[in-house]
């Protein structure tokens, strides 16, 4: 019998995500009332059975926001946000991620949408377990935090550790869950 732990939890749910049947993820009118022209929306290109942003990154374009991609060369090593033009060209970096080359600019983000392997209402989120975005999290503590993923990544009560900073919205294919926690 698996336990509860991040990682049989990982297990788990990346099973789940696989078994899930590739559905869109509409975007819901209040994440469309956060954006304004020149803000830096993190989307990513989604790998394997991951819920695909690229509506959230095209309401943002539309919106006339800029769009930054992750960039990650190893484990050790802090993500970077870099500029994509829609349809530029991308480089196959670490795991099969799409990624901007690594020269291209820096960006600070303003909202960080955030591939999810788990969550739960409060807000809590299971990642690939490097700590990326926890540290990314860490890095632009006011960015607005908004996981994607399908419904069925959704769990009771996902285990918290110290460095863990809970989202401030999910968007799923079934709802858009705004965590009790957020105070707008
Ligand atoms: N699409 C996407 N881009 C992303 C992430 C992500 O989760 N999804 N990241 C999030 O941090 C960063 C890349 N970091 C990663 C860190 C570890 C693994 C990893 O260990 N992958 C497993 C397989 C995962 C699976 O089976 O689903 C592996 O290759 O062993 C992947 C990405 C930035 N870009
Ligand atoms: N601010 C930080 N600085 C350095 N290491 C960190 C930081 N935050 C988290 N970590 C490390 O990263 C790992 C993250 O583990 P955890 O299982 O919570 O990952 P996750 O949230 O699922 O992954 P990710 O953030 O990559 O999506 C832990 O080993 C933790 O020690």
């Amino acid at each position: 019998m698996t336990g509860s732990s991040k990682p049989d939890l990982r297990a788990r749910l990346r099973a789940a995500r696989r078994a899930y049947a590739p559905v869109a993820i509409l975007v819901p009118d209040s994440f469309r009332a956060r954006l304004s022209p020149r803000l830096i929306i993190a989307s990513y290109i989604p790998v394997g059975s991951e819920a695909d942003p690229a509506p959230f990154a095209q309401a943002a374009t539309a919106a006339g926001c800029r769009i930054a991609l992750p960039h990650v060369v190893d484990h050790a090593t802090p993500l970077r946000f870099l500029a994509w033009a829609t349809g530029a060209a991308l480089v196959t970096g670490p795991f099969g991620l799409r990624q901007p080359a690594a020269d291209a600019p820096e960006l600070a983000p303003d909202i960080i949408l955030t591939p999810l392997v788990g969550f739960d209402r409060r807000g809590a989120r299971l990642g690939q377990g490097a700590g990326h975005y926890d540290r990314a999290f860490l890095a632009y503590p006011d960015a607005w935090r908004v996981g994607v993923a399908f419904a069925g990544q959704e769990v009771e009560l996902l285990p918290i550790d110290a460095w863990d900073m809970p989202l401030h919205a999910i968007a799923t294919d079934k709802e858009w869950i705004v965590p009790r926690w957020t105070v707008s």
